[in-house]
């Protein structure tokens, strides 16, 4: 989606947001930050590890004091404080999100991190980049010359996204001590055991001299997992609150949730896709206007449409609100083919492009209610649904979900009503699990990915003849980041 600047988005949100005291994210009256609430809690990657990473209060520094251009400022006595970059780039395929984060406290220390949204930007795809995107989702047309120039390609423009982002922070790329980059998924087959994430973090290391950690998913998938969804973790770390039960909806292409137990261990929270997000609005959005939109921008198709309950009730057979979870799916369940099956259908059925809109954007909100009946409802009754992503953006797709959740006893808010960013939130995710990459600590968890353990995620990429990324790096091995967990 097309974004404004962060900075006018956060002002005008947070003019109408109803921030929520009892939530445990609390934003910076400057910036729009974020601070994991809920901390004392031990986890069992809490416990014990990194002993001494930062010495005992007083001790003398490995480095001395703070060192402008080592990535990170540190002083004696205190927490670790370094810049990091996010970069997520979504199913949705409408471009690069870039935050730029500070991030304080120890990967899986005991008093937890803290992070504060410091820039965020949206960079769309360039027309042409987008399409080629879509043809690379067939697995025919996705050859090996065309996947390998556009894994370069996209590291060029993620570098890109990082650099701009960095400069609309105010520091620059000697400051930053990680870039995290997701990359663009264009398959996603965790039965199969893979998952196909590109964007190079070669180049983008190269081209920004900081090192990038990329490819996330495949160390999950490794050891049994499905390798997705991964932002659960840093909502663990940044959400959980003691006395709530909070589910997190993320509404991006897939939609997916994170359901946070009050007082809740790393091992209490799980996590799942829960079926399509906005992809099938999209898509009836783009089909019928012969490709002239690419979503329906505030719902507008929708609101003028009544949901076909016929329609409906087939779409609901769907076999995959049943299977069990953990499960992930993707454009190749819910993609291209499915969009066309059910535009068929409902033209059979008489239904117009607003019905029909209306109809995908009703499923999207029932997937979300009938995901709480059959997984979550029974372990626990949930106080809060809050919802990210760039659906919440969709005042007709709120309208039904806060109806489906509303029957269900559940109150609905969107992540800037609780002081986050609906935008920023994965992009920061990615941040932070590049920083737990970089500390050699797990960044699963197993419970929301099906894995048999944790595991330390992410491909790193230095560019080592760039002097101060090569002594961030330094700084953070020399702290302890070098040492690996037994898994
Ligand atoms: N103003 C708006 N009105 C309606 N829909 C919107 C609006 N802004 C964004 N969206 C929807 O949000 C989508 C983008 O959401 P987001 O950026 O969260 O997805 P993503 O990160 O690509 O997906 P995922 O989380 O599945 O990887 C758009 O494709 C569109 O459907
Ligand atoms: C394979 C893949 O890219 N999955 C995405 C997708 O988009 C939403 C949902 O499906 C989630 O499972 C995941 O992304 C988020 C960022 C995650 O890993 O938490």
């Amino acid at each position: 989606m097309a974004m404004p600047e962060s900075g006018e988005v956060a002002d005008e949100r947070r003019g109408t947001a109803t921030a929520d005291p009892a939530v445990a994210v609390e934003r910076s009256e400057a910036d729009g930050g974020f601070k994991g609430g809920g901390q004392q809690q031990r986890s069992r990657f809490e416990a014990g590890s990194m002993p001494g990473m930062f010495g005992e209060k007083g001790e003398p520094s490995l480095l001395g004091a703070s060192e402008p251009g080592a990535g990170i400022s540190w002083e004696k006595g205190e927490q670790l404080r370094r810049y990091a970059v996010g970069l997520m780039s979504g199913t949705s395929v409408d471009g690069i999100d870039a935050a730029a984060v500070e991030i304080i406290g120890v990967p899986g220390g005991d008093g937890g991190v803290s992070v504060r949204l410091l820039a965020f930007e949206n960079k769309p795809y360039p027309a042409d980049v987008r399409r080629e995107i879509f043809e690379l989702f067939d697995p025919a047309r996705a050859t090996v010359d065309r996947v390998g120039a556009m894994n370069v390609r996209l590291g060029r423009l993620y570098a890109d996204a990082a650099l701009s982002v960095i400069g609309k922070a105010g520091l620059s790329p000697a400051d930053v001590s990680v870039v995290g980059s997701h990359g663009q998924t264009i398959y996603h087959a965790p039965e199969a055991g893979f998952t196909v994430q590109i964007g190079e973090g070669a180049v983008i290391a190269a081209r920004t001299g900081i090192p990038c950690v990329s490819d996330f998913r495949p160390a999950d998938l490794a050891v049994g997992g499905q390798g997705a969804p991964l932002v659960p973790f840093t909502e663990y770390l940044l959400y959980r609150e003691p006395d709530r039960t909070l589910l997190l909806q993320n509404i991006g292409g897939i939609g997916n949730v994170t359901v946070i137990p009050a007082g809740c261990g790393p091992e209490d929270v799980y996590a799942f896709d829960t079926g399509p997000g906005n992809m099938l609005i999209d898509g009836v959005a783009s089909l019928v206007t012969g490709g002239a939109l690419a979503m329906d921008a505030g719902g507008a198709l929708a609101a003028r449409g009544s949901a076909n309950e016929t329609l409906l009730g087939e779409l609901r057979q769907d076999a995959y609100y049943a299977l069990p979870v953990p499960k992930s799916t993707g454009r190749e369940r819910f993609g291209a083919d499915y969009l066309e099956r059910i535009v068929r259908r409902g033209r059979e059925l008489g239904l117009s492009d607003a019905d029909l809109a209306a109809t995908v954007t009703r499923l999207t909100a029932w997937s979300i209610g009938d995901a709480y009946d059959r997984f979550i409802a029974a372990r626990y009754a949930a106080d809060l649904m809050i919802v990210g992503g760039g659906g919440s953006y969709n005042p007709v797709l709120m309208r039904d979900l806060a109806a489906e959740m509303a029957a269900r006893g559940v109150t609905v808010a969107t992540q800037e009503a609780v002081g986050g960013s609906s935008d920023a939130k994965e992009a920061i995710a990615f941040a932070l699990l590049a920083d737990y990459a970089m500390a050699r600590q797990p960044a699963n968890l197993p419970a929301a990915t099906g894995a048999a353990r944790p595991a330390v995620l992410g491909r790193s990429r230095t560019e080592h003849s760039t002097r101060l990324g090569l002594q961030a790096r330094q700084a953070l091995l020399e702290r302890g980041y070098s040492r690996v967990r037994a898994q």
